[in-house]
């Protein structure tokens, strides 16, 4: 067990009233937690059932408590509640609802959900609904929800951007009807299990009481990725003593997206003017080079509690800087560097995307094991990447009728609707090009395009997989057809960019179609028997590798227009972002930057030129250094 600082200490014997302890990352906010949980129990005598510790995710709360258990328990053998604010709102609808003999249902199931959204979306939009769109719609509404967003706070959000204006509200529209279908069929989600909580205790004043008396101290983790609902529900219990102790760091505040709402703890002090300030300003984690350079960057933001943040660590490894010319390179380089390194390591990124290229580089190369949180299966299915399937499956079986059903109209052929009914009716043993060539109503222009894009094809069957998918992109006019449909489905020109460069990558070794078609099985296998235990190299997004930590970490897609996004409004919260992916690393943090990315030169993100401006000096390695390096 370590010993607490000074300041650590005084924070783990605050007793009674508000408190709010601001932490900078690796500073020990969960060492405090469990400290001050003993410091209660037994020199204050509150029953460790009494003291509610709420926690920002449900596998938080069991690392806590595993690290209670590890820690302390042999000679404090409590057992203090840890749980996320949403779990705690679900005991009090249960007990609710079984006081009442009312019947709703929890919403679990994903595709479920998806389901209903999806047929909603179809009523209004007259199309299927995507993935990314769900995706997208899902962050929309739980932020509504959670910063209890009216249909005129978010016309006023968007009211000088028409066109934004309008997809906002037919988001806010499309949410309307969700919440709607939800209450005529007795369901709740997550989101609504906050809302309906908050209705119980202030309809119900012995239940109000009940929890009360039940939970007198609460502690909060993770304060800064509390949302507005969630600090009302918690304030209501909390009252009228305010036993609220929360600990927070403004800085890794990353979920605004959602609604967090980190502007409470600014407004914390005006709240409760009793309120007692901790700060934590050690921290135990990273190399001193890293924690300035972590500092320096983050100083940047405006919007912010201003703290100190020293090392506790000595200065060993600067923050290196690498410039690739494209992500195949960037992919082959952290192959090779991850089993240089000992100890545990995490490849973090802005996008999932990005974790597609990245596997295919790693299961080829890399003896270690390795885990990616939430792997983007589905991404090996996606439509795109079943168009190019049908694209070379057409050039190597030219009687192939489903893939020509599939890309006919995604080409630069010109071909109508009537031609493939007209192909698809005949009973012939002839190529699908080839019977469209014979039709006997062409025009000879018409003849002469499809002759065109005949010869075309072929050219496809001799490509190998990395030219075809240029080719596809380029002389058969896939690209084009993206660039006009593309935002009908919902995806920005750089979301198409970004996948075919991910598909290009796993091509780029390949020699043959067939190989290709098998890397993407093998590709698909390998996601899903992919194991968390005992993994030494952890691909993550960074919000997902929130509160952990690894001895070497590399950070990839440091790009202008992905990250930052290009999103004025967003850029203090895509930095805060930059710092919290930083501040996962122990020993050593590598910086990539990949110069072609998404069909065209990238320069390198404001986050690089941030990161040399800091004192802490850094190396810097282009791509003709490595190259020459590794001759
Ligand atoms: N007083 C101390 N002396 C030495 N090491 C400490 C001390 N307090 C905490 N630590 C260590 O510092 C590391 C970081 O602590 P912890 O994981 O609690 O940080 P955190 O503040 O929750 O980090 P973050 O917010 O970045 O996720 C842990 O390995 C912990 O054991």
């Amino acid at each position: 067990m370590s010993m607490l600082t000074a300041h650590q200490l005084a924070a783990s014997r605050h007793f009674e009233g508000p408190a709010l302890t601001l932490a900078i990352p690796g500073s020990g906010k969960t060492t405090l937690l469990l400290h001050r949980l003993i410091y209660l129990a037994d020199e204050c005598d509150i029953p460790p059932e009494q003291i509610l510790t709420l926690t920002f995710s449900k596998a938080s709360a069991g690392d806590m408590r595993r690290r209670y258990d590890s820690l302390f328990a042999d000679k404090y053998p409590y057992r203090f509640p840890f749980m996320t604010i949403h779990r705690f709102a679900y005991d009090i609808l249960k007990q609710y609802l079984n006081g009442t003999g009312q019947k709703m249902q929890l919403l679990e199931d994903s595709r479920k959900k998806f389901a209903i959204i999806a047929e909603l979306y179809r009523n209004r939009h007259q199309e299927p609904l995507t993935e990314d769109v769900y995706e997208t719609l899902l962050n929309a509404f739980g932020r509504y929800y959670n910063l209890k967003l009216s249909e005129s706070d978010v016309q006023a959000e968007n009211g000088d951007q028409k066109n934004v204006k309008k997809t906002a509200l037919d988001t806010y529209a499309l949410f309307k009807a969700y919440h709607r279908y939800k209450k005529q069929h007795q369901l709740f989600d997550f989101d609504d299990m906050l809302l309906y909580a908050i209705k119980i205790l202030d309809q119900n004043p012995k239940a109000l009481a009940f929890f009360r008396n039940r939970f007198p101290f609460i502690q909060v983790d993770e304060a800064q990725d509390t949302s507005k609902l969630q600090f009302e529900l918690i304030e209501k219990i909390a009252a009228p003593r305010h036993n609220l102790f929360l600990v927070a760091d403004d800085d890794q505040s990353i979920y605004g997206f959602r609604g967090a709402y980190p502007q409470y703890l600014l407004d914390f002090p005006k709240r409760f003017k009793s309120a007692s300030a901790y700060y934590l300003e050690d921290n135990f984690r990273s190399d001193a080079y890293i924690v300035d350079t972590a500092a320096g960057v983050i100083a940047e933001n405006k919007v912010r509690y201003e703290k100190a943040m020293h090392a506790a660590r000595p200065a060993v490894n600067p923050p290196a800087i690498h410039l690739f010319d494209d992500i195949i390179e960037r992919n082959t380089f952290i192959a090779d560097q991850l089993h240089t390194y000992s100890g545990s390591k995490a490849i973090l990124y802005r996008n999932r995307i990005s974790a597609l290229s990245l596997i295919a580089a790693l299961s080829d190369t890399v003896t270690d094991s390795f885990y990616i949180k939430d792997p983007p299966i589905q991404e090996l299915s996606h439509w795109m990447i079943e168009d190019i399937k049908a694209f070379m499956t057409l050039a190597m079986i030219p009687q192939d009728l489903e893939a020509f059903k599939r890309i006919a109209f995604r080409t630069n052929g010109y071909i109508s609707r009537e031609m493939v009914n007209s192909v698809l009716n005949q009973i012939s043993m002839r190529g699908a090009l080839d019977r469209l060539i014979e039709l006997p109503y062409l025009e000879d222009y018409q003849t002469r395009t499809l002759e065109g894009l005949k010869s075309r094809f072929e050219m496809l069957s001799r490509l190998r997989p990395y030219d075809a998918i240029h080719f596809i992109e380029t002389d058969l006019g896939y690209l084009d057809y993206l660039r006009q449909n593309g935002e009908r489905f919902g995806y920005t020109m750089q979301a198409i960019r970004t996948r075919l460069d991910a598909y290009k990558a796993i091509a780029k070794p390949l020699t043959s179609t067939v190989a290709f078609f098998s890397k993407l099985e093998a590709l698909k296998e390998t996601l899903v028997n992919l194991n968390q235990a005992d993994a030494e190299t952890t691909l993550s997004t960074i919000h997902g590798a929130k509160g952990l930590e690894f001895d070497t970490v590399f950070i990839i897609d440091i790009n202008a227009h992905i990250f930052p996004s290009d999103d004025p409004g967003l850029l203090e919260e895509e930095r805060r972002l930059f710092y919290v992916a930083l501040t996962r690393a122990k020993d050593a943090v590598h910086l990539c930057h990949a110069d072609f990315v998404n069909g065209g030169y990238n320069e390198a993100s404001i986050f690089i030129d941030s990161v040399r401006r800091q004192d802490a000096s850094e190396t810097v390695s282009d791509s003709a250094e490595i190259k020459t390096a590794s001759r």
